[in-house]
């Protein structure tokens, strides 16, 4: 009959995504329970009406109409828009020889993730398919504490002073007076500190745009100092490599399915992992010795700087696998808070100054986000942990009952350990304000594959150039050419024909006489 018709062909047609509902029924046939407020009173079935009634005495409607107005906590300031999904890392090769981290060590070892994908500049609810970097975090319950890799689809950060990073954020995100994304600003910042014009040009070419968060590489970007057994140092870049391929979307495409699906990444890997299409990287880190660095004509540890051919070694290390959704995004990924500082012994860590500024950061706005108990929030519980720190808003768990909580003490409280092969001495480099645009030129020439993906970097930065005044579109323009003259020309001549067209922003409308019935 039609109604069996119909539950066929919504079963068989619709995405896991769409049927969420609709399974949980098909799992729980019967409610999952009785109704109660959130101190546990069992509700009344006259109390779920209010009209005509004491409203202040019925603390069902007191309970739930306080809860709404309490529910939201801040969104992220940056990477607001993402989704998580669980999963694990599994060691697939010795790498004993650079690093003595266990996560990292026994072939075929297993530990838990949680991974956290996301977009830069989007609000909470935005756009999936805007034109920018997107991110990866993913936190390893190892048995030394949690690991987290912060990562970005693109292998070069934008900037290498911190301090930056505050204007950047600012000039990518709304402008204070309209609330509106302003590409003004964003290319105002970029031509008065053309530091950030490599990195600039991956976004505005294909990169800027992946074909959902599974079909692209994630790149922690800083330089990693990594220790073994022996005490002995080396440097590494860690890079996931996706197993999927990678695809990017071109403006007119991503333009097209935005106007139908702005989750349109969110829902792809949330169907995938529920059709069990689970989506797998290759974590594999680029090597340097200590040596090989003092030979060096780069600098290996500035953020901007793709580390160059035949200077390093590639070596894998395991396959990351996500195979579960999470039961309730709040919970995994609205909680969830990833900091590059969390590491374990073994990967010392980098020490550029755009890192240790986030060594701060990170901890400073999820001590706003979530508060101070952050780290006792399900999804950030290390598997073992016993602090000095007490107190503070909860969850606080047993709050560490009644152990000491000063140290030293004589107390048997907890004692901290001795690390034989911990470096003793770390380096300490100087970073240089100058800015190199051979790093630009050789993206340009070499990574861009040819020339049909230069003419739509093209196309995509006269699409921003557009929304600017004269003077930072001659700014820009003049960058590029010392980038590339072929760049400097194309974008240039490109921007005198679009120039000629029509460049508001009106809509087509669609003009319907009102009707005059009410
Ligand atoms: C000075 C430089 C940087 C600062 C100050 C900074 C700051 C921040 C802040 C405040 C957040 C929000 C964190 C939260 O609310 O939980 C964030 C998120 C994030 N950042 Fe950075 N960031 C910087 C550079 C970078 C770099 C170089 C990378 C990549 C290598 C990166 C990757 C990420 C990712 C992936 C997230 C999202 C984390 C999540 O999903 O919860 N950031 N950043």
């Amino acid at each position: 009959n039609r109604f069996q018709f119909a539950s066929y062909t919504y079963e068989n047609k619709t995405d896991p995504a769409t049927r969420q509902l609709y399974e949980f029924r098909k799992e729980h046939p019967e409610p999952i329970g009785l109704l109660t407020t959130s101190s546990g009173y069992p509700v009344e079935i006259r109390d779920t009406i209010t009209l005509n009634t004491d409203i202040f005495s019925n603390t069902f409607f007191v309970d739930s109409i306080l809860h709404l107005d309490h529910e939201r906590v801040p969104e992220r300031v940056v990477h607001a828009k993402g989704t998580a999904a669980l999963g694990y890392f599994e060691v697939t090769s010795d790498v004993s020889k650079y690093t003595k981290a266990d996560v990292f060590n026994g072939i075929g070892k297993k530990t838990p993730v949680v991974g956290r994908f996301s977009s830069v500049a989007q609000n909470k609810g935005g756009n999936d398919l805007a034109r920018e970097f997107k991110g990866l975090s993913v936190k390893f319950y190892t048995q030394e504490g949690n690991l987290d890799l912060l990562c970005l689809n693109v292998p070069v950060f934008v900037l290498k002073d911190p301090e930056y990073f505050v204007h950047f954020a600012h000039a990518s995100k709304r402008n204070p007076r309209t609330d509106l994304f302003d590409d003004t600003a964003k290319l105002d910042l970029l031509t008065l500190r053309p530091e950030m014009l490599h990195g600039s040009l991956w976004m505005l070419s294909d990169y800027g745009i992946p074909n959902g968060y599974r079909k692209m590489d994630a790149f922690a970007i800083h330089t990693f100092e990594v220790n073994n057994r022996q005490g002995e140092k080396y440097f590494v870049r860690f890079n996931f490599r996706t197993e999927q391929g990678i695809e990017n979307l071109s403006s007119d495409e991503a333009i097209k399915i935005s106007g139908e699906d702005q989750d349109y990444y969110n829902r792809d890997l949330y169907n995938a992992i529920a059709m069990k299409n689970y989506p797998i990287w290759i974590l594999e880190m680029d090597v340097m010795t200590y040596e090989d660095i003092l030979n060096l004509n780069y600098d290996p540890f500035d953020i901007t700087v793709l580390w160059k051919k035949g200077t390093y070694q590639t070596v894998q290390i395991g396959r990351l696998i996500f195979n579960e959704n999470p039961d309730n995004m709040f919970r995994i990924s609205e909680q969830s808070a990833f900091n590059p500082g969390n590491l374990v012994p073994g990967i010392p860590g980098p020490f550029d100054n755009v890192f240790k500024s986030r060594r701060l950061s990170y901890q400073d706005t999820q001590i706003h986000r979530l508060g101070i108990n952050r780290n006792r929030i399900e999804v950030n519980c290390p598997i073992y942990r016993k602090a000095y720190n007490r107190d503070g808003y909860p969850p606080v768990k047993d709050n560490m009952r009644d152990a000491p909580n000063y140290f030293p003490n004589s107390f048997s409280g907890p004692v901290p350990f001795v690390d034989a092969s911990r470096p003793k001495e770390r380096l300490w480099i100087m970073e240089s304000n100058a800015v190199d645009l051979e790093e630009a030129s050789y993206f340009y020439n070499y990574v861009l594959e040819n020339d049909e993906h230069r003419d739509r970097l093209a196309n995509n930065t006269v699409k921003l150039l557009l929304q600017n005044p004269p003077f930072i579109q001659r700014r820009l323009i003049n960058l590029f050419y010392l980038v590339d003259q072929h760049l400097g020309e194309q974008v240039s001549n490109k921007l005198y024909r679009a120039l000629k067209t029509d460049i508001t922003r009106n809509p087509k409308v669609l003009r319907i006489p009102r009707l005059r019935c009410y």
